[in-house]
């Protein structure tokens, strides 16, 4: 007996089977409607621990916590029907030993319905994404630039640019790749070692700040919308100015209300007969 297919959401299995074919699309999402207005022309929606910087106006993504995550996992899931919703682990949710990442991994998934998370680490975190990958969570890696580490590595620059930096990105990708990850994102690095590791590892890459040579992009939505205008990275595109939109909009407002202009009589209630 067969039942009627339902269309759901692309699965993590799906975007790992995308290696080698059209370029897999990604987007970061923290809101019902963003998320709404996106989630069609996108394969993959991140819910990334950047809203700390975005959303909250905090320094850097370190202090975002997993109720946090959670609260936006939860909004975005409400608006999305066709992308891979993955939520990105905070910082100190995952790095302390494998059961207190998978612990906290499946509060993610339980407490939002996503489909799968991110978390940040080379080397060092491959035991911990086997564990979890072969216990039912899906995940997807993150090496090169990692913005949670922005205290020991001195700032955000861009990685790959010495043989040492090379050698460690190269050893991070190929353990990563053989962990159980379904993909990898790959931040901030050089085009000739974004292009040897995309063919160096079996899942695919979704780059942000590594060039075309990836099976996939990333960028932060409120970036290349023009709507977070604290710091600009070289490896973001303005499709849109929404900011100064914004502040048009906000200006024009002002001084009508200023001028008695609005409301006007098309926004204002009369008594019936
Ligand atoms: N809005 C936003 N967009 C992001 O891409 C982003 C966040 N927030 N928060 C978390 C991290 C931080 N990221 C950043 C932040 C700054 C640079 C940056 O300023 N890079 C400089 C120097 C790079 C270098 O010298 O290596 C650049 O010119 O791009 C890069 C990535 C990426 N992530
Ligand atoms: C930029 C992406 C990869 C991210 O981790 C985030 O938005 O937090
Ligand atoms: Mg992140």
């Amino acid at each position: 007996m067969s039942v009627p297919a339902k269309q759901g959401r692309i699965t993590p299995k799906r975007i790992r089977s995308m290696k080698d074919g059209q370029p897999i699309v990604c987007l970061t999402a923290y809101t019902t409607p963003m998320a709404r207005l996106l989630d069609a022309h996108c394969d993959l929606l991140l819910v990334g621990d950047s809203l700390g910087m975005v959303l909250y106006g905090m320094e850097t993504t370190v202090s975002v916590t997993l109720d946090m995550m959670i609260a936006h996992g939860r909004a975005v899931m409400r608006g999305v029907k066709n992308a891979c919703v993955v939520v990105d682990m905070p910082f100190g949710s995952y790095q302390e030993s494998r059961e207190v990442a998978f612990r906290n991994a499946v509060r993610l998934l339980q407490e939002t319905g996503c489909d799968a998370v991110k978390l940040e680490g080379g080397e060092e975190m491959a035991e911990t994404i086997a564990f979890l990958t072969t216990r039912g969570v899906p995940v997807l890696g993150h090496i090169g630039l990692m913005p949670q580490q922005v205290h020991t590595a001195g700032g955000y620059r861009s990685v790959g640019h010495s043989d040492e930096e090379s050698a460690k990105l190269r050893r991070d990708a190929s353990a990563i790749g053989s962990s159980g990850a379904f993909a990898v994102v790959i931040e901030g690095t050089v085009e000739t070692l974004a292009r040897e590791l995309t063919a160096q590892v079996e899942v695919p890459t979704i780059g942000i700040g590594a060039s075309s040579a990836c099976d996939g992009q990333i960028l932060v939505s409120d970036d290349m919308l023009g709507l977070f205008n604290d710091f600009t990275p070289r490896f973001v595109k303005r499709y849109d100015e929404l900011g100064q939109r914004v502040r048009k909009a906000a200006e024009d407002y002002a001084r009508e209300v200023r001028a008695r202009q609005f409301p006007g009589p098309e926004h204002t209630f009369k008594r019936r007969s």
